[in-house]
């Protein structure tokens, strides 16, 4: 068998592994990605791209109807068999072909089929019909497998055959009820998308609705959902299964801790990832804490703790769960894996070049429910957990001109967390119609620590809902006067 050697090998072809790919070829370096599946990974095909075209259209119907004068045009339902259409165009009906020519403008060399590693700097692919290719890497490999869902261990729960997020955003039809297991991310997004398409939901949610953001996001996601006629139940899972034919159709249930039984034509699992790191060869490795089926630990340059040439990038490491959190490492992994390369000077200080800094300190999200979500940075308890003196101040977005013009009857909070010692904001959470864009101010607003005082001198437009800024700092005081 022949082995091809390259600069730097990268196992997975999502998001982040084009990204360390494509910095690397830009720093000098020769690279090629490995794929199982389809280049462009979980978030252009199943995650991302498909869960945002698809709850788009409802939102977009929801801002018309609240607007008198839009409202009384916008008098039909939504045109479902549309919606997964336009889905559908997004995915590229799961066809990566488009990607593939990216690649080869990128000048990266694509090798189709499972990678793992046999050796130092030694990779095997095997391609869906058997063949095996020797790759080596003169520097380095970066692991950029991302992750599967993750489906707990409950009775029952995998003989049902239930949906995960694949099947979730990837769907042809609108089953007549789904339960959702989990309230985090996937859950929240995946309920409000099913119930705008007429599904009865019931969430399963053991913690409540979004349990990582501030109270008041998951509240309002919960009298949102519950409004429109899903239900949400804090309970955990004990059995789960097939319940027979209902009216509709099979159906499956599931059995609570509390001891509820709900029965609903399809079971959606959303409690949570698991890395795709099985059978990877790492255990072979003797690195310490770095395990095949386990995250993988990673120093600020996402070099894999205790390897010189091993690097793990995305959500395989853990550390930040989103798209652009995941591109922004590749772009230091990249530069990084070119510079120790070439022999250049290497920036791993925090927010230097070469390191992921970000991924922890300010990690932006926006969370596509409704309302929507957007937030940057800790909230006011992670804040103060941290060790931090931390000020809240909530505002009521629906005060604000600009919110009030958006929508009547306008609905939402707002809430800015101060560290108080040095008056810089660490975190901002915004919920309410019209927000999704608005986190790009306050992680600028984070990441640059720009002084409150300074923060005086950023007036926002009137009448825009951004002029809660100014109502923040009207209550944390002028400077001189706090
Ligand atoms: C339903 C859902 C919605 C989401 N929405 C958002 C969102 O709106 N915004 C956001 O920022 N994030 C979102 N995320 C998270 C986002 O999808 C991930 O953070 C992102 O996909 C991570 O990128 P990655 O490249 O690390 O991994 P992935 O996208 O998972 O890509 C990994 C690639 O590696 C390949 N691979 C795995 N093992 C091997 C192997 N041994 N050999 C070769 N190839 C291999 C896989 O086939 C895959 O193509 C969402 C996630 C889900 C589940
Ligand atoms: N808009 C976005 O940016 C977006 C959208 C979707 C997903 N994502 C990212 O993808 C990642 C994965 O999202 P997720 O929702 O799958 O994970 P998550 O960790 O956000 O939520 C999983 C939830 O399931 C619950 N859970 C775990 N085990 C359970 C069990 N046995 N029974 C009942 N509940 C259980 C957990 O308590 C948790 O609340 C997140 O990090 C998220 O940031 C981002």
């Amino acid at each position: 068998m022949s082995t091809r050697e390259y600069d730097l090998i990268v196992l997975g072809a999502g998001p982040v592994g084009e990204n360390v790919a494509d910095r690397a070829v830009q720093g000098g370096l020769s690279a090629v990605v490995v794929e199982a599946e389809l280049v462009g990974g979980e978030c252009s095909y199943w995650a991302c791209m498909p869960s945002k075209a698809l709850l788009r259209p409802a939102a977009a119907l929801a801002e018309a109807r609240a607007v008198a004068g839009s409202a009384q045009a916008a008098t039909g339902d939504l045109d479902v068999a549309a919606m997964f259409k336009r889905r559908t165009s997004f995915t590229h009906d799961w066809d990566d072909k488009s990607q593939e020519d990216w690649l080869a403008t990128a000048k990266i060399d694509l090798v189709r089929g499972t990678g793992r590693i046999v050796g130092e700097r030694l990779v095997e692919v095997t391609g869906a019909d058997g063949e095996v290719t020797r790759l080596s890497a003169r520097h380095a490999v970066a692991l950029c497998t991302g992750t599967s869902a993750f489906v707990p261990p409950v009775p029952g729960l995998s003989d049902a055959d239930p949906w995960t997020s694949r099947e979730a955003t990837s769907a042809t039809s609108v089953p007549e009820s789904l339960i959702v297991l989990g309230g985090g991310v996937v859950g929240a997004e995946m309920a409000t998308l099913y119930s705008a398409l007429g599904s009865r939901v019931t969430v399963v949610a053991r913690s409540g609705m979004l349990p990582q953001l501030e109270p008041f996001a998951g509240q309002a996601v919960e009298a949102s959902l519950t409004a429109r006629g899903a239900s949400v139940v804090r309970a955990g899972v004990s059995a789960a299964g097939r319940a027979g034919a209902g009216e509709t159709g099979p159906t499956k249930f599931v059995e609570l801790d509390n001891g509820e039984r709900v029965e609903a034509q399809e079971i959606l699992v959303a409690t949570g990832r698991a890395p795709r790191t099985e059978g990877l060869g790492l255990d072979a490795l003797g690195l310490e804490g770095v395990r095949d089926g386990g995250w993988l630990p990673v120093d600020e340059t996402l070099r894999v703790v205790g390897s010189e040439w091993l690097y793990a990038v995305g959500d395989v490491n853990h550390r930040a769960l989103l798209t652009h959190q995941g591109k922004y490492q590749a772009r230091a992994a990249g530069d990084v894996i070119a510079a120790r390369a070439l022999g250049q000077p290497v920036f791993d200080d925090a927010w230097g070049a070469h390191a992921a800094t970000a991924d922890h300190a300010a990690v932006p999200a926006t969370v596509f429910t409704d309302p929507p979500i957007a937030s940057v940075g800790p909230t006011a308890k992670q804040a103060e957990a941290a060790g931090h003196q931390v000020r809240a101040i909530d505002y009521n977005l629906g005060w604000v001109a600009g919110a009030a013009t958006f929508a009547d009857g306008y609905q939402g909070t707002a809430r800015v967390v101060i560290d108080t010692e040095r008056d810089v904001l660490l975190g901002a959470t915004f919920v309410g119609p019209g927000v999704e864009e608005m986190v790009q101010a306050a992680t600028i607003a984070v990441v640059g620590e720009v002084p409150i005082d300074r923060l005086w001198h950023a007036v926002p437009a009137y009448p825009t809902i951004s002029e809660v800024w100014l109502r923040w700092l009207e209550e944390y005081g002028r400077p001189g006067a706090r």
